[in-house]
């Protein structure tokens, strides 16, 4: 259940590790790479295929205590113990700070940033039923910014 590109879990090993993780206050963290399409443009699908490593890596670095997983795409997921919304801000920050240090270079990017991620998050008490909405509340807290452009 490992994503063959990136060495880390897949969706499905995802699933497993939140119902292993039972009644346990955990924080999902989606993060998903702004403008991938034209940086696989401008640089090739093997270099697009390195940034995807490098940022699996620089999500492993940056948040030590998650698990990752890579959901398909572009798309990362981290999964960790979380007490309150507080802490699952500090991890986000935590991230975009490690991102803004590594400065990989996007030479397509249409604002002239280099790689920029679009991060959400939310915190819930594991279980099969309470997953699907901690996804969808975590996964439109990401929408939400990438639309903002920030
Ligand atoms: N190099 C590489 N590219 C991939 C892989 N899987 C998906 N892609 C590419 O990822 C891109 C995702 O495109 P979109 O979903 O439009 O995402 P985006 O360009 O980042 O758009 P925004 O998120 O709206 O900024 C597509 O161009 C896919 O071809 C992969 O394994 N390797």
């Amino acid at each position: 259940m490992r994503d063959p590109l990136t060495g880390i879990g897949n969706r499905s090993a995802l699933h497993q590790d939140v119902l292993a993780k039972r009644h346990q206050t955990l924080g999902l963290i989606l993060v998903d790479i702004d403008f991938f399409k034209q940086y696989n443009d401008a640089c090739g699908h093997p270099q697009g295929d390195t940034l995807l490593r490098q940022l699996a890596t620089l999500i492993g670095e940056t948040l030590e205590e998650a698990k990752l997983y890579r959901l398909g795409g572009d798309e990362f997921a981290a999964l960790l113990d979380c007490p309150d919304i507080a802490t699952l801000k500090r991890y986000c920050h935590q991230l975009m700070d490690g991102l803004r240090e590594a400065d990989f270079p996007h030479p397509a990017h249409p604002d002239k940033k280099g790689v920029t991620l679009s991060v959400g998050g939310s915190c819930f008490v594991a279980d099969e039923a309470t997953f699907p909405y901690a996804y969808e509340a975590a996964d439109k807290a990401l929408y939400r910014v990438k639309n903002d452009g920030a």
